[in-house]
Protein backbone atom coordinates (compact mmCIF):
# COMPACT_ATOMS: atom_id res chain seq x y z
CA UNK A 1 0.00 0.00 0.00
CA UNK A 2 3.24 2.90 0.62
CA UNK A 3 3.85 2.29 -3.28
CA UNK A 4 0.35 3.44 -4.51
CA UNK A 5 -0.52 6.96 -4.60
CA UNK A 6 -3.03 8.26 -2.06
CA UNK A 7 -3.75 11.10 0.60
CA UNK A 8 -0.88 12.20 3.12
CA UNK A 9 -0.83 9.41 5.28
CA UNK A 10 0.33 9.32 9.25
CA UNK A 11 2.41 6.35 10.90
CA UNK A 12 -0.21 6.70 13.97
CA UNK A 13 -3.60 7.55 12.41
CA UNK A 14 -3.34 6.31 9.37
CA UNK A 15 -5.42 8.36 6.48
CA UNK A 16 -7.93 10.04 9.15
CA UNK A 17 -5.69 13.54 9.63
CA UNK A 18 -6.04 13.84 5.92
CA UNK A 19 -9.53 12.96 4.79
CA UNK A 20 -10.95 14.64 8.05
CA UNK A 21 -9.30 18.12 6.53
CA UNK A 22 -11.38 17.56 4.09
CA UNK A 23 -14.09 16.33 5.15
CA UNK A 24 -14.90 19.40 8.00
CA UNK A 25 -14.97 21.58 4.34
CA UNK A 26 -18.31 19.70 3.18
CA UNK A 27 -21.47 18.56 4.78
CA UNK A 28 -20.74 15.90 7.37
CA UNK A 29 -23.80 13.27 5.55
CA UNK A 30 -22.63 13.50 2.19
CA UNK A 31 -22.79 10.31 0.20
CA UNK A 32 -19.34 9.02 0.73
CA UNK A 33 -18.66 9.30 -3.19
CA UNK A 34 -18.82 12.99 -2.91
CA UNK A 35 -15.92 12.65 0.59
CA UNK A 36 -13.99 10.92 -1.93
CA UNK A 37 -14.14 13.20 -5.00
CA UNK A 38 -13.00 16.12 -2.63
CA UNK A 39 -10.25 13.71 -1.78
CA UNK A 40 -9.07 13.36 -5.52
CA UNK A 41 -9.40 16.91 -6.04
CA UNK A 42 -7.86 18.44 -3.01
CA UNK A 43 -4.77 16.34 -3.27
CA UNK A 44 -4.72 15.90 -6.88
CA UNK A 45 -4.32 12.34 -6.94
CA UNK A 46 -4.63 10.76 -10.38
CA UNK A 47 -6.44 7.60 -12.27
CA UNK A 48 -6.68 5.68 -8.70
CA UNK A 49 -5.86 6.21 -5.58
CA UNK A 50 -5.66 3.78 -2.06
CA UNK A 51 -6.94 4.44 1.44
CA UNK A 52 -7.30 2.69 4.91
CA UNK A 53 -10.85 3.52 6.47
CA UNK A 54 -9.83 2.52 9.99
CA UNK A 55 -11.32 3.71 12.53
CA UNK A 56 -14.76 3.51 10.50
CA UNK A 57 -13.71 -0.23 9.33
CA UNK A 58 -10.73 -2.28 8.48
CA UNK A 59 -11.08 -2.26 4.29
CA UNK A 60 -8.52 -0.78 2.85
CA UNK A 61 -9.86 1.15 -0.46
CA UNK A 62 -8.84 1.34 -3.88
CA UNK A 63 -10.98 4.21 -5.42
CA UNK A 64 -11.06 3.72 -9.20
CA UNK A 65 -11.35 7.55 -10.57
CA UNK A 66 -10.04 6.61 -14.71
CA UNK A 67 -12.43 5.26 -17.44
CA UNK A 68 -9.08 3.13 -18.88
CA UNK A 69 -8.59 1.38 -15.03
CA UNK A 70 -12.41 1.14 -14.76
CA UNK A 71 -12.53 -0.93 -17.67
CA UNK A 72 -9.67 -3.85 -16.43
CA UNK A 73 -11.52 -4.30 -13.42
CA UNK A 74 -15.01 -4.71 -15.00
CA UNK A 75 -15.25 -4.95 -18.41
CA UNK A 76 -11.88 -7.15 -19.53
CA UNK A 77 -12.21 -8.73 -16.07
CA UNK A 78 -15.10 -8.65 -14.06
CA UNK A 79 -14.06 -8.99 -10.13
CA UNK A 80 -16.78 -9.84 -8.21
CA UNK A 81 -18.95 -8.08 -5.45
CA UNK A 82 -17.32 -7.39 -2.36
CA UNK A 83 -19.19 -8.93 0.75
CA UNK A 84 -19.72 -5.01 2.05
CA UNK A 85 -22.25 -4.78 -0.17
CA UNK A 86 -23.69 -7.96 1.02
CA UNK A 87 -23.30 -6.30 4.45
CA UNK A 88 -25.48 -3.16 3.81
CA UNK A 89 -28.30 -4.36 1.55
CA UNK A 90 -29.08 -7.80 2.20
CA UNK A 91 -32.17 -7.26 4.74
CA UNK A 92 -33.20 -5.65 1.49
CA UNK A 93 -33.04 -8.34 -1.16
CA UNK A 94 -31.52 -11.41 0.25
CA UNK A 95 -28.79 -13.37 -0.17
CA UNK A 96 -29.43 -15.11 -3.53
CA UNK A 97 -30.05 -11.89 -4.89
CA UNK A 98 -28.60 -11.31 -8.84
CA UNK A 99 -27.06 -8.09 -7.15
CA UNK A 100 -24.61 -9.92 -4.73
CA UNK A 101 -23.90 -13.43 -5.94
CA UNK A 102 -21.54 -14.57 -8.33
CA UNK A 103 -20.21 -16.87 -10.80
CA UNK A 104 -22.54 -19.55 -12.29
CA UNK A 105 -25.23 -18.76 -9.47
CA UNK A 106 -25.67 -15.11 -10.87
CA UNK A 107 -25.19 -16.47 -14.45
CA UNK A 108 -27.96 -18.49 -14.48
CA UNK A 109 -30.05 -15.66 -13.11
CA UNK A 110 -29.42 -13.39 -15.22
CA UNK A 111 -30.20 -15.51 -18.39
CA UNK A 112 -33.60 -16.20 -16.80
CA UNK A 113 -34.23 -12.60 -16.15
CA UNK A 114 -33.18 -11.20 -18.65
CA UNK A 115 -36.16 -11.79 -21.37
CA UNK A 116 -38.05 -9.12 -18.96
CA UNK A 117 -35.96 -6.13 -20.43
CA UNK A 118 -36.28 -7.15 -24.31
CA UNK A 119 -37.06 -3.91 -25.74
CA UNK A 120 -40.02 -5.74 -27.43
CA UNK A 121 -41.47 -6.15 -24.08
CA UNK A 122 -40.38 -2.90 -22.86
CA UNK A 123 -41.85 -0.77 -25.84
CA UNK A 124 -44.55 -2.84 -26.27
CA UNK A 125 -45.90 -3.89 -23.03
CA UNK A 126 -44.14 -1.36 -20.49
CA UNK A 127 -44.43 2.18 -21.96
CA UNK A 128 -48.18 1.84 -21.50
CA UNK A 129 -47.77 0.38 -18.05
CA UNK A 130 -45.41 3.75 -17.86
CA UNK A 131 -48.10 6.06 -18.94
CA UNK A 132 -50.80 4.67 -17.08
CA UNK A 133 -48.91 5.56 -14.05
CA UNK A 134 -47.13 8.78 -14.88
CA UNK A 135 -51.10 10.19 -15.52
CA UNK A 136 -51.46 9.34 -12.08
CA UNK A 137 -48.16 11.44 -11.20
CA UNK A 138 -49.20 14.37 -12.50
CA UNK A 139 -52.59 14.30 -11.63
CA UNK A 140 -50.57 14.31 -8.09
CA UNK A 141 -48.21 17.11 -8.87
CA UNK A 142 -51.42 19.41 -10.11
CA UNK A 143 -53.34 19.06 -6.74
CA UNK A 144 -49.44 20.22 -5.44
CA UNK A 145 -50.27 23.48 -7.41
CA UNK A 146 -53.52 23.75 -6.19
CA UNK A 147 -52.32 24.12 -2.85
CA UNK A 148 -49.13 25.73 -2.60
CA UNK A 149 -47.81 23.68 -0.03
CA UNK A 150 -44.27 22.51 0.24
CA UNK A 151 -43.70 19.17 -0.67
CA UNK A 152 -40.81 16.38 -0.73
CA UNK A 153 -40.26 15.43 -4.74
CA UNK A 154 -38.33 12.62 -3.61
CA UNK A 155 -41.70 10.85 -2.16
CA UNK A 156 -44.21 11.91 -4.72
CA UNK A 157 -41.23 10.32 -7.20
CA UNK A 158 -40.72 7.00 -4.81
CA UNK A 159 -44.29 6.19 -5.11
CA UNK A 160 -44.51 6.59 -8.94
CA UNK A 161 -41.98 4.13 -9.69
CA UNK A 162 -42.93 1.70 -7.14
CA UNK A 163 -46.10 1.74 -8.95
CA UNK A 164 -44.31 1.11 -11.75
CA UNK A 165 -42.06 -1.30 -10.60
CA UNK A 166 -44.98 -3.42 -9.18
CA UNK A 167 -46.46 -3.89 -12.68
CA UNK A 168 -42.77 -4.63 -13.94
CA UNK A 169 -41.92 -7.56 -11.58
CA UNK A 170 -45.27 -8.93 -9.91
CA UNK A 171 -47.86 -8.05 -12.65
CA UNK A 172 -49.59 -5.88 -9.67
CA UNK A 173 -51.34 -2.86 -8.71
CA UNK A 174 -49.33 -1.44 -5.67
CA UNK A 175 -51.66 2.05 -6.00
CA UNK A 176 -48.71 3.85 -4.02
CA UNK A 177 -49.49 7.05 -5.37
CA UNK A 178 -53.23 6.75 -3.91
CA UNK A 179 -52.94 4.10 -0.75
CA UNK A 180 -50.95 2.37 1.60
CA UNK A 181 -49.57 -0.79 0.97
CA UNK A 182 -48.44 -3.46 3.05
CA UNK A 183 -45.57 -4.59 0.90
CA UNK A 184 -44.44 -1.43 -0.16
CA UNK A 185 -44.20 0.51 3.15
CA UNK A 186 -41.93 -2.57 4.37
CA UNK A 187 -39.49 -1.68 1.48
CA UNK A 188 -39.23 1.99 2.61
CA UNK A 189 -38.78 0.27 6.57
CA UNK A 190 -36.12 -1.83 5.29
CA UNK A 191 -34.27 1.08 3.23
CA UNK A 192 -34.68 3.43 6.06
CA UNK A 193 -32.91 0.44 8.49
CA UNK A 194 -29.61 0.17 5.99
CA UNK A 195 -26.41 1.40 7.45
CA UNK A 196 -25.71 5.09 7.02
CA UNK A 197 -22.71 7.11 7.27
CA UNK A 198 -21.13 10.21 8.78
CA UNK A 199 -18.00 11.31 8.11
CA UNK A 200 -17.50 12.92 11.44
CA UNK A 201 -19.37 9.89 13.39
CA UNK A 202 -18.20 6.06 12.76
CA UNK A 203 -20.95 5.55 15.41
CA UNK A 204 -23.70 5.56 13.94
CA UNK A 205 -24.54 2.27 13.10
CA UNK A 206 -24.49 1.11 16.41
CA UNK A 207 -27.94 1.33 17.19
CA UNK A 208 -28.79 -2.57 18.30
CA UNK A 209 -32.37 -2.36 17.51
CA UNK A 210 -31.74 -1.94 13.35
CA UNK A 211 -30.82 -5.59 12.56
CA UNK A 212 -33.69 -7.17 14.77
CA UNK A 213 -36.16 -4.49 13.07
CA UNK A 214 -34.19 -5.12 9.66
CA UNK A 215 -34.50 -9.06 10.00
CA UNK A 216 -38.28 -8.29 11.26
CA UNK A 217 -39.05 -6.65 7.80
CA UNK A 218 -37.61 -9.12 6.05
CA UNK A 219 -39.63 -11.80 6.96
CA UNK A 220 -43.03 -10.18 6.71
CA UNK A 221 -41.72 -9.11 2.84
CA UNK A 222 -40.85 -13.04 2.57
CA UNK A 223 -44.13 -14.31 3.95
CA UNK A 224 -46.28 -11.56 2.16
CA UNK A 225 -44.43 -12.80 -1.60
CA UNK A 226 -44.77 -16.64 -1.21
CA UNK A 227 -48.35 -15.55 -1.42
CA UNK A 228 -47.77 -14.13 -4.01
CA UNK A 229 -45.68 -16.86 -6.05
CA UNK A 230 -48.80 -18.97 -5.11
CA UNK A 231 -51.63 -17.35 -6.28
CA UNK A 232 -49.49 -16.79 -9.66
CA UNK A 233 -48.42 -19.89 -9.95
CA UNK A 234 -52.33 -21.16 -9.75
CA UNK A 235 -53.24 -18.46 -12.59
CA UNK A 236 -50.81 -19.93 -15.10
CA UNK A 237 -52.68 -22.82 -15.56
CA UNK A 238 -55.60 -20.64 -16.61
CA UNK A 239 -53.86 -19.57 -19.88
CA UNK A 240 -51.11 -22.24 -20.76
CA UNK A 241 -50.96 -21.77 -24.30
CA UNK A 242 -50.35 -18.18 -24.55
CA UNK A 243 -48.33 -18.25 -21.59
CA UNK A 244 -45.10 -18.31 -22.69
CA UNK A 245 -45.32 -16.15 -25.56
CA UNK A 246 -47.26 -12.70 -23.21
CA UNK A 247 -45.63 -13.32 -19.77
CA UNK A 248 -42.08 -12.01 -19.55
CA UNK A 249 -42.96 -10.27 -16.05
CA UNK A 250 -39.96 -11.26 -13.34
CA UNK A 251 -42.37 -13.50 -11.05
CA UNK A 252 -43.43 -15.19 -14.23
CA UNK A 253 -39.98 -15.69 -15.75
CA UNK A 254 -38.87 -17.25 -12.16
CA UNK A 255 -42.22 -19.67 -12.32
CA UNK A 256 -41.47 -20.70 -15.85
CA UNK A 257 -37.65 -21.88 -15.01
CA UNK A 258 -39.06 -23.48 -11.90
CA UNK A 259 -41.13 -25.33 -14.29
CA UNK A 260 -38.46 -26.35 -16.67
CA UNK A 261 -36.23 -27.68 -14.06
CA UNK A 262 -39.49 -29.89 -13.92
CA UNK A 263 -39.49 -31.12 -17.31
CA UNK A 264 -42.27 -28.79 -18.51
CA UNK A 265 -44.58 -30.17 -15.99
CA UNK A 266 -46.04 -27.26 -13.23
CA UNK A 267 -45.23 -29.18 -10.03
CA UNK A 268 -47.24 -27.52 -7.38
CA UNK A 269 -44.95 -24.45 -5.80
CA UNK A 270 -46.13 -25.12 -2.60
CA UNK A 271 -44.42 -27.91 -2.82
CA UNK A 272 -41.41 -26.27 -4.88
CA UNK A 273 -38.07 -27.07 -2.74
CA UNK A 274 -36.88 -24.03 -0.84
CA UNK A 275 -33.84 -22.87 -2.99
CA UNK A 276 -35.91 -22.31 -5.73
CA UNK A 277 -38.66 -20.00 -3.40
CA UNK A 278 -35.27 -18.42 -1.95
CA UNK A 279 -34.23 -17.88 -5.38
CA UNK A 280 -37.77 -16.90 -6.60
CA UNK A 281 -38.78 -14.42 -3.64
CA UNK A 282 -35.17 -13.11 -3.21
CA UNK A 283 -35.52 -11.73 -6.77
CA UNK A 284 -38.92 -10.13 -7.01
CA UNK A 285 -37.17 -8.55 -3.83
CA UNK A 286 -33.97 -7.41 -6.01
CA UNK A 287 -35.92 -5.77 -8.60
CA UNK A 288 -38.35 -4.14 -6.71
CA UNK A 289 -35.61 -2.24 -4.65
CA UNK A 290 -33.33 -1.84 -7.73
CA UNK A 291 -35.83 -0.97 -9.63
CA UNK A 292 -37.40 1.93 -7.90
CA UNK A 293 -34.96 3.73 -5.95
CA UNK A 294 -32.23 5.11 -8.30
CA UNK A 295 -34.95 6.18 -10.26
CA UNK A 296 -36.60 8.44 -8.80
CA UNK A 297 -33.88 9.89 -7.52
CA UNK A 298 -32.90 10.41 -10.71
CA UNK A 299 -35.97 12.04 -11.65
CA UNK A 300 -36.06 14.19 -9.21
CA UNK A 301 -32.67 15.68 -9.82
CA UNK A 302 -34.00 16.04 -13.24
CA UNK A 303 -36.80 18.32 -12.38
CA UNK A 304 -34.79 20.37 -10.13
CA UNK A 305 -31.93 20.82 -12.95
CA UNK A 306 -34.24 22.20 -15.87
CA UNK A 307 -35.86 24.38 -13.23
CA UNK A 308 -32.30 25.87 -12.41
CA UNK A 309 -31.64 26.20 -16.42
CA UNK A 310 -34.61 27.79 -18.09
CA UNK A 311 -33.03 27.80 -21.48
CA UNK A 312 -32.39 24.31 -21.45
CA UNK A 313 -36.13 23.84 -19.97
CA UNK A 314 -37.15 25.57 -22.75
CA UNK A 315 -35.34 23.30 -25.17
CA UNK A 316 -36.79 20.56 -23.59
CA UNK A 317 -40.50 21.43 -24.26
CA UNK A 318 -39.39 22.37 -27.47
CA UNK A 319 -38.32 19.41 -28.61
CA UNK A 320 -42.23 17.80 -27.04
CA UNK A 321 -44.02 20.24 -29.06
CA UNK A 322 -42.33 19.10 -32.10
CA UNK A 323 -42.42 15.40 -31.61
CA UNK A 324 -45.53 14.91 -29.54
CA UNK A 325 -47.69 17.73 -31.18
CA UNK A 326 -48.22 21.51 -29.06
CA UNK A 327 -51.33 19.97 -27.33
CA UNK A 328 -49.91 19.12 -24.09
CA UNK A 329 -52.58 16.40 -22.93
CA UNK A 330 -52.82 14.58 -26.24
CA UNK A 331 -48.97 13.12 -25.05
CA UNK A 332 -49.84 10.20 -23.02
CA UNK A 333 -51.93 8.72 -26.02
CA UNK A 334 -49.63 9.68 -28.59
CA UNK A 335 -46.56 7.41 -26.47
CA UNK A 336 -49.42 4.68 -26.08
CA UNK A 337 -50.07 4.68 -30.13
CA UNK A 338 -45.79 5.13 -30.86
CA UNK A 339 -43.91 4.34 -27.88
CA UNK A 340 -41.25 4.37 -30.69
CA UNK A 341 -41.22 8.36 -31.22
CA UNK A 342 -39.64 8.09 -27.45
CA UNK A 343 -36.53 7.03 -29.45
CA UNK A 344 -36.75 10.54 -31.15
CA UNK A 345 -35.85 12.75 -28.16
CA UNK A 346 -31.84 13.49 -28.57
CA UNK A 347 -32.05 16.64 -25.72
CA UNK A 348 -34.16 15.19 -23.38
CA UNK A 349 -31.92 11.89 -23.66
CA UNK A 350 -28.82 14.48 -23.09
CA UNK A 351 -30.83 16.13 -20.02
CA UNK A 352 -31.12 12.35 -18.16
CA UNK A 353 -27.41 11.52 -19.14
CA UNK A 354 -26.21 14.88 -18.09
CA UNK A 355 -28.12 14.72 -14.95
CA UNK A 356 -26.84 11.16 -14.06
CA UNK A 357 -23.46 12.32 -15.07
CA UNK A 358 -23.63 14.65 -11.89
CA UNK A 359 -25.94 12.92 -9.44
CA UNK A 360 -25.20 8.85 -9.88
CA UNK A 361 -27.14 6.83 -8.20
CA UNK A 362 -25.44 3.87 -7.50
CA UNK A 363 -21.95 2.76 -8.25
CA UNK A 364 -20.29 -0.55 -8.18
CA UNK A 365 -17.69 -2.14 -5.08
CA UNK A 366 -15.75 -5.33 -5.41
CA UNK A 367 -13.26 -7.51 -3.97
CA UNK A 368 -9.87 -7.04 -5.67
CA UNK A 369 -8.21 -10.56 -7.00
CA UNK A 370 -4.94 -11.81 -7.68
CA UNK A 371 -5.52 -12.20 -11.04
CA UNK A 372 -6.46 -8.98 -11.52
CA UNK A 373 -3.78 -6.04 -10.96
CA UNK A 374 -4.51 -2.79 -12.80
CA UNK A 375 -1.59 -1.20 -14.70
CA UNK A 376 -0.99 2.46 -15.21
CA UNK A 377 1.54 3.59 -17.97
CA UNK A 378 3.06 0.18 -17.99
CA UNK A 379 3.09 -0.62 -14.28
CA UNK A 380 1.21 -2.89 -12.32
CA UNK A 381 -0.49 -2.75 -9.18
CA UNK A 382 -1.99 -5.34 -7.25
CA UNK A 383 -5.79 -5.17 -6.07
CA UNK A 384 -5.87 -8.38 -3.96
CA UNK A 385 -7.13 -7.28 -0.60
CA UNK A 386 -8.22 -4.14 -1.74
CA UNK A 387 -11.99 -3.06 -1.37
CA UNK A 388 -12.34 -2.06 -5.31
CA UNK A 389 -14.78 1.36 -5.73
CA UNK A 390 -15.11 2.41 -9.23
CA UNK A 391 -16.60 5.91 -7.99
CA UNK A 392 -18.17 7.42 -11.09
CA UNK A 393 -18.64 10.09 -9.36
CA UNK A 394 -15.34 10.87 -9.73
CA UNK A 395 -15.00 10.08 -12.82
CA UNK A 396 -17.49 12.25 -13.58
CA UNK A 397 -16.38 15.64 -11.85
CA UNK A 398 -12.61 15.17 -13.73
CA UNK A 399 -12.18 18.39 -15.52
CA UNK A 400 -9.72 16.69 -18.02
CA UNK A 401 -12.89 14.17 -19.34
CA UNK A 402 -16.00 16.80 -18.84
CA UNK A 403 -14.18 20.33 -19.00
CA UNK A 404 -16.64 23.04 -16.63
CA UNK A 405 -17.29 19.29 -14.94
CA UNK A 406 -19.37 20.73 -12.03
CA UNK A 407 -21.70 22.15 -14.60
CA UNK A 408 -25.24 21.28 -16.25
CA UNK A 409 -24.84 21.29 -19.99
CA UNK A 410 -26.98 18.92 -21.61
CA UNK A 411 -25.10 19.74 -25.03
CA UNK A 412 -22.18 17.86 -23.97
CA UNK A 413 -23.82 14.68 -24.43
CA UNK A 414 -24.80 15.17 -28.46
CA UNK A 415 -21.50 15.38 -29.22
CA UNK A 416 -18.52 12.45 -29.62
CA UNK A 417 -16.35 14.01 -27.28
CA UNK A 418 -17.23 11.96 -24.42
CA UNK A 419 -14.87 9.61 -24.11
CA UNK A 420 -16.01 5.61 -24.92
CA UNK A 421 -16.03 4.44 -21.06
CA UNK A 422 -16.57 7.48 -19.16
CA UNK A 423 -19.78 7.87 -18.61
CA UNK A 424 -21.51 4.85 -16.70
CA UNK A 425 -23.86 5.32 -14.11
CA UNK A 426 -25.05 1.86 -15.17
CA UNK A 427 -21.43 0.48 -14.86
CA UNK A 428 -20.48 -1.79 -17.83
CA UNK A 429 -19.60 -5.26 -18.46
CA UNK A 430 -21.25 -8.38 -17.66
CA UNK A 431 -22.21 -7.10 -14.03
CA UNK A 432 -23.98 -3.82 -15.46
CA UNK A 433 -27.53 -2.58 -14.40
CA UNK A 434 -29.71 -5.38 -16.17
CA UNK A 435 -32.77 -2.49 -15.86
CA UNK A 436 -30.94 0.48 -17.40
CA UNK A 437 -33.19 0.42 -20.71
CA UNK A 438 -36.37 0.40 -18.68
CA UNK A 439 -35.05 3.54 -16.37
CA UNK A 440 -34.40 5.75 -19.68
CA UNK A 441 -37.52 4.67 -21.13
CA UNK A 442 -39.52 5.80 -17.70
CA UNK A 443 -37.08 8.72 -17.28
CA UNK A 444 -38.10 10.12 -20.75
CA UNK A 445 -41.86 9.36 -20.60
CA UNK A 446 -42.21 11.25 -17.30
CA UNK A 447 -40.74 14.29 -18.64
CA UNK A 448 -42.57 14.05 -21.58
CA UNK A 449 -45.70 13.88 -19.57
CA UNK A 450 -45.04 16.24 -16.70
CA UNK A 451 -42.45 18.85 -18.37
CA UNK A 452 -44.83 21.44 -20.56
CA UNK A 453 -47.16 20.90 -17.82
CA UNK A 454 -44.98 21.72 -14.27
CA UNK A 455 -41.90 24.18 -13.07
CA UNK A 456 -40.77 21.79 -10.42
CA UNK A 457 -38.77 24.53 -8.22
CA UNK A 458 -36.22 23.29 -5.61
CA UNK A 459 -36.92 25.27 -2.08
CA UNK A 460 -34.12 24.46 0.23
CA UNK A 461 -33.45 27.85 1.36
CA UNK A 462 -37.93 27.69 2.33
CA UNK A 463 -36.72 23.79 4.25
CA UNK A 464 -33.67 25.74 5.84
CA UNK A 465 -35.86 28.43 6.95
CA UNK A 466 -38.20 26.03 8.79
CA UNK A 467 -35.93 23.45 10.02
CA UNK A 468 -32.98 25.85 10.60
CA UNK A 469 -29.45 24.89 10.08
CA UNK A 470 -26.73 25.64 12.09
CA UNK A 471 -22.65 26.97 10.71
CA UNK A 472 -21.39 24.11 9.53
CA UNK A 473 -20.75 23.90 5.83
CA UNK A 474 -24.38 23.40 4.18
CA UNK A 475 -23.76 22.78 0.59
CA UNK A 476 -21.62 20.61 -2.14
CA UNK A 477 -19.95 22.60 -5.30
CA UNK A 478 -22.59 25.34 -4.07
CA UNK A 479 -25.91 24.11 -4.02
CA UNK A 480 -27.91 22.24 -1.09
CA UNK A 481 -29.10 19.48 -2.92
CA UNK A 482 -26.56 17.33 -2.26
CA UNK A 483 -26.61 13.49 -2.16
CA UNK A 484 -27.12 11.35 0.80
CA UNK A 485 -26.27 7.77 0.98
CA UNK A 486 -29.64 6.05 2.38
CA UNK A 487 -29.26 2.32 0.69
CA UNK A 488 -28.55 4.39 -2.76
CA UNK A 489 -27.70 7.85 -3.31
CA UNK A 490 -30.52 10.01 -2.52
CA UNK A 491 -31.29 13.93 -2.58
CA UNK A 492 -30.68 15.21 0.53
CA UNK A 493 -33.85 15.97 2.91
CA UNK A 494 -36.09 14.20 -0.11
CA UNK A 495 -35.69 17.43 -2.02
CA UNK A 496 -38.06 19.88 -1.25
CA UNK A 497 -39.83 22.01 -3.47
CA UNK A 498 -42.91 23.92 -5.01
CA UNK A 499 -44.80 22.94 -8.13
CA UNK A 500 -46.37 25.31 -10.34
CA UNK A 501 -48.35 25.36 -13.17
CA UNK A 502 -45.94 25.90 -16.72
CA UNK A 503 -46.36 29.31 -17.53
C1 LIG B 1 -31.54 5.56 -12.91
C2 LIG B 1 -31.77 4.31 -12.65
C3 LIG B 1 -30.73 3.26 -12.35
C4 LIG B 1 -29.40 3.38 -12.08
C5 LIG B 1 -28.57 4.66 -11.99
C6 LIG B 1 -28.87 2.05 -11.87
C7 LIG B 1 -27.54 1.77 -11.62
C8 LIG B 1 -27.04 0.50 -11.46
C9 LIG B 1 -25.65 0.19 -11.17
C10 LIG B 1 -24.53 1.21 -11.04
C11 LIG B 1 -25.54 -1.15 -11.06
C12 LIG B 1 -24.29 -1.96 -10.70
C13 LIG B 1 -24.38 -2.19 -9.19
C14 LIG B 1 -23.28 -3.02 -8.62
O1 LIG B 1 -22.38 -3.42 -9.33
O2 LIG B 1 -23.34 -3.29 -7.41
C15 LIG B 1 -26.87 -1.71 -11.26
C16 LIG B 1 -27.17 -3.06 -11.22
C17 LIG B 1 -28.43 -3.56 -11.24
N1 LIG B 1 -29.59 -2.87 -11.50
FE1 LIG B 1 -29.74 -0.88 -11.87
N2 LIG B 1 -29.90 1.15 -12.01
C18 LIG B 1 -31.05 1.84 -12.31
C19 LIG B 1 -32.31 1.30 -12.57
C20 LIG B 1 -32.61 -0.04 -12.47
C21 LIG B 1 -33.90 -0.62 -12.77
C22 LIG B 1 -35.11 0.16 -13.29
C23 LIG B 1 -33.81 -1.96 -12.48
C24 LIG B 1 -34.81 -3.07 -12.60
C25 LIG B 1 -36.00 -3.03 -12.99
C26 LIG B 1 -32.45 -2.22 -12.03
C27 LIG B 1 -31.97 -3.45 -11.63
C28 LIG B 1 -30.64 -3.73 -11.42
C29 LIG B 1 -30.15 -5.06 -11.08
C30 LIG B 1 -31.00 -6.31 -10.86
C31 LIG B 1 -28.75 -4.96 -11.00
C32 LIG B 1 -27.77 -6.09 -10.75
C33 LIG B 1 -27.37 -6.66 -12.13
C34 LIG B 1 -26.35 -7.79 -12.05
O3 LIG B 1 -25.49 -7.79 -11.19
O4 LIG B 1 -26.43 -8.65 -12.94
N3 LIG B 1 -31.75 -1.03 -12.05
N4 LIG B 1 -27.76 -0.69 -11.51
Amino acid sequence: MRNQPQPPFNFLLGHILSVAKVAQTIPFDVHPHILVSHIHRFYNLGPFFVFDTWPISRDKVLVIADPDLAVQVAQTRSLDKHPALTDSIRHIVGAQSLILTSGDEWKRMRNIFNPGFSSSHLMNVLAGVIVDEGIIFCGKLSRVTETGELVRLEEIATELTVDVIGRVVLDMEFHAQTAENELVSLFRESVRLTKTFSSLNPFTNLNPIRPIRAWWCAKKMDRYLEKVLVKRFASLEDDAPTRKKNRKHIIDLALEEHIKENNGEPVDIRAADDSFKRMAIDNIKTFIFAGHDTTSSTICYIFYLLSQHPDCMAEVRREHDEVFGVEVDMAAERIKQSPHLLNKLPYSTAVIKEVLRLYPAASTIRRGDANTPITVDGITYPTESFLVWIVNHTISRRADIYPNPDDFQPERFLSDDIPKDAWRPFEKGPRNCIGQELAMLEMRIIIVLAARKFDIVGAYDERGRLVGRGKAPDTVYGDRAYQMLIATAKPRDGMPVFVKRAK
